[in-house]
Order: structure tokens, then C-alpha cells, then sequence
């Protein structure tokens, strides 16, 4: 019997995720025989009962929410062994997974899409002992990127984070990293430093636009050190797309690497949208280990 769990976190996106429920029962109900549906309560929730669904043999696990269920859900399947496939429906703020992966974003949209969808394999990334789909980011941004409002997130949507990121580029602070990976050994001055698995960063699709969900590769970006003058150059840099290839960043594209911090701080990292752990972080890619329901355009 195909069995398969819906997790729903009623709080993302402003509590949209609720309002779909129904209709996401109502579709997955023609693609299985037996459903469950659980609601997180709080953070970890996700985690725990994807997790146990995965152990238990469950074909499928989908998850409503934002880039912070999405993470914690994908933690649960890897976590279980990685068996069951993964299916999302976007409600968040800025969704970058559904940009990265062609899902729709607006949620019904994407409900409907799963009635045509095929299974990709995803790369994901391991930090430490946690998993990352999209990017973990260190320095000067996930420090602010926390401190934005749900209040924020409802009046301006993505644009919240890059108002806050806008003004935190203003900060010209820099730390000290030392970065190793099967290629390089150095240590370097950055005021901002993130490993990304996908062409999409805080909603900016054209961020990286040479990576792809399954190419195998992180790339790490090392923002350099700038002048408050800068940031205006960088900001459209990274509006039109050729940050990737401008003065401003060094780019590795690489399958492992260890990032350090040398300087004598706490300095708190971001992963997928949720708190990532402390400096240092061990970084390394699962080559298409996340096999994920995406819209297959054939079908329809
Ligand atoms: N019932 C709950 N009450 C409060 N927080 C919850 C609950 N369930 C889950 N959470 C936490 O909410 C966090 C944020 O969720 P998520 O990222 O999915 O939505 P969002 O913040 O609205 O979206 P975005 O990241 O795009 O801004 C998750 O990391 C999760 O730990």
C-alpha cells in the first residue's frame, strides 16, 4: 500500500498554509492509498516526523510551508535514510526551492502541478551533522536576515530580506576565514561568505546562474572585502545577475570544503532561511541524493 505524509506548518508564510490543505489532500488522495497529515507545533517538528516517516517506509513525504520547512523536512528524510521521495508546496516568503526547481509559486498552482510531476535527483549539502538544500551563508547578511519581523515579511515579502541585506552590505565589516577544499588551502578577509548549491540566493534567481540543482557542485562565494561606496555597484550587480562574474566575489566550485573562522567571535551562520549551526562547518555534497516531485512539462 503507497503510503505518503503531508507535514503543514501553519504558521509559514503568515499562516497561509492552512487555507490549501484540503486541496493538497484532495490531489495527493489520486496518487496514493493512504495519507497522513501532521501539523508542526515548532521549530524541529518537521524534522522528527518526516524522520519517522522515512524509517517507517513511507513512499513519499511532502511538506507546505517556507525554505525553513523545507530544510527541516529534507533534515528528516536524510536523517531516515533517504528512501522517500520529497514533494513541496511553497508558502513562504521568498522560496527559493521552488525558483531553483521550476515549482510554482504560488501554492495552488503548485498543488495542481503534482497531478503531472516527475522525480528528479537532488544534490543536497551536508553542514556538520545537518543538511542544507539551497545555501548556508556566514558574515554580515544572516546576522540581519534573522532579525526580519514575520510583520516585515507580510507587508513586503522577499523584498523584507533584501531591504535588511541592502542595509547590511552597508556594514563593512569583514572576518577572518580560512577555507580548505580538495583544491585550496587560504586564508582570506570577507565581509560575507556562502555555499550554494543552486542558481537562486534570497530570491535573486539570476544569482548564479551556471549551477543547477544536480550538477554535483557547491559554489563558494566569497564576497571581497569593499568600500560603503561599493555597495552601490554591488546591489545591481546582483539585480541583473553578473555578481557571479564581477571584481566583487571569488568563486570555488567544489564538492567538500571546511570554512573556519579565525577571528575570536560567535559568529552565526544562516541555512536555508533557518539558523545553521556556529563556525566552523564541514561542508560536502550528496550528488542527487533527494529524489524530488517537480513539475514534468511533458506530461501536461
Ligand atoms: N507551529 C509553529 N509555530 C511557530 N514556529 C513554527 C511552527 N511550526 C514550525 N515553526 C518554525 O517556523 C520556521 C519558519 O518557517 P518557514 O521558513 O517555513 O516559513 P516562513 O518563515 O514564513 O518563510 P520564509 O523562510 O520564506 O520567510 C521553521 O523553521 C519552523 O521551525
Amino acid at each position: 500500500m503507497s503510503r505518503c505524509l503531508i507535514i503543514i506548518n501553519p504558521v509559514s508564510g503568515g499562516g497561509r498554509a492552512t487555507q490549501y490543505a484540503m486541496e493538497l489532500q484532495w490531489q495527493l488522495s489520486t496518487l496514493f492509498e493512504h495519507m497522513e497529515v501532521k501539523f508542526t507545533t515548532k521549530a524541529g517538528d518537521a524534522t522528527r516526523f518526516a524522520k519517522e516517516a522515512t524509517e517507517n517506509g513511507f513512499h513519499s513525504v511532502f511538506c507546505m510551508g517556507g525554505d525553513g520547512t523545507i530544510n527541516e523536512t529534507v533534515n528528516g528524510i536524510a536523517q531516515g535514510g533517504g528512501t522517500s521521495k520529497f514533494g513541496f508546496v511553497p508558502v513562504g516568503t521568498v522560496n527559493d526551492m521552488s525558483r531553483a526547481l521550476g515549482i510554482p509559486l504560488e501554492p495552488l498552482a503548485a498543488i495542481r502541478a503534482l497531478k503531472h510531476s516527475k522525480i528528479r535527483h537532488v544534490d543536497i549539502g551536508r553542514c556538520n551533522d545537518q543538511y542544507f538544500c539551497n545555501n548556508i551563508a556566514a558574515g554580515v547578511i544572516p546576522k540581519v536576515v534573522e532579525e526580519v519581523t514575520p510583520k516585515e515579511k507580510q507587508l513586503l515579502g522577499p523584498l523584507a530580506y533584501f531591504v535588511k541585506g541592502g542595509q547590511a552590505l552597508f556594514t563593512t565589516k569583514d572576518y577572518s576565514f580560512h577555507i580548505k577544499t580538495e583544491d585550496h588551502d587560504f586564508t582570506i578577509r570577507s565581509p560575507l561568505v556562502i555555499a550554494l548549491l543552486t542558481n537562486v540566493v534570497s530570491s535573486f534567481e539570476k544569482f548564479m546562474p551556471v549551477a543547477s540543482v544536480d550538477d554535483g557542485y557547491m559554489r563558494i562565494i566569497i564576497f571581497r572585502e569593499y568600500f560603503i561606496m561599493d555597495v552601490l555597484r554591488i546591489l545591481p550587480l546582483i539585480l541583473r545577475g553578473s555578481i557571479y562574474t564581477s571584481k566583487y566575489v571569488t568563486i570555488l566550485k567544489v564538492r567538500k570544503a571546511n570554512i573556519t573562522l579565525l577571528d575570536d567571535i560567535e559568529l552565526p551562520t544562516n541555512m536555508d532561511g533557518n539558523k545553521g549551526p556556529l563556525m566552523p562547518v564541514d561542508l560536502e555534497v550528496l550528488p542527487g541524493f533527494l529524489q524530488v516531485y517537480v513539475p514534468d512539462k511533458k506530461k501536461k
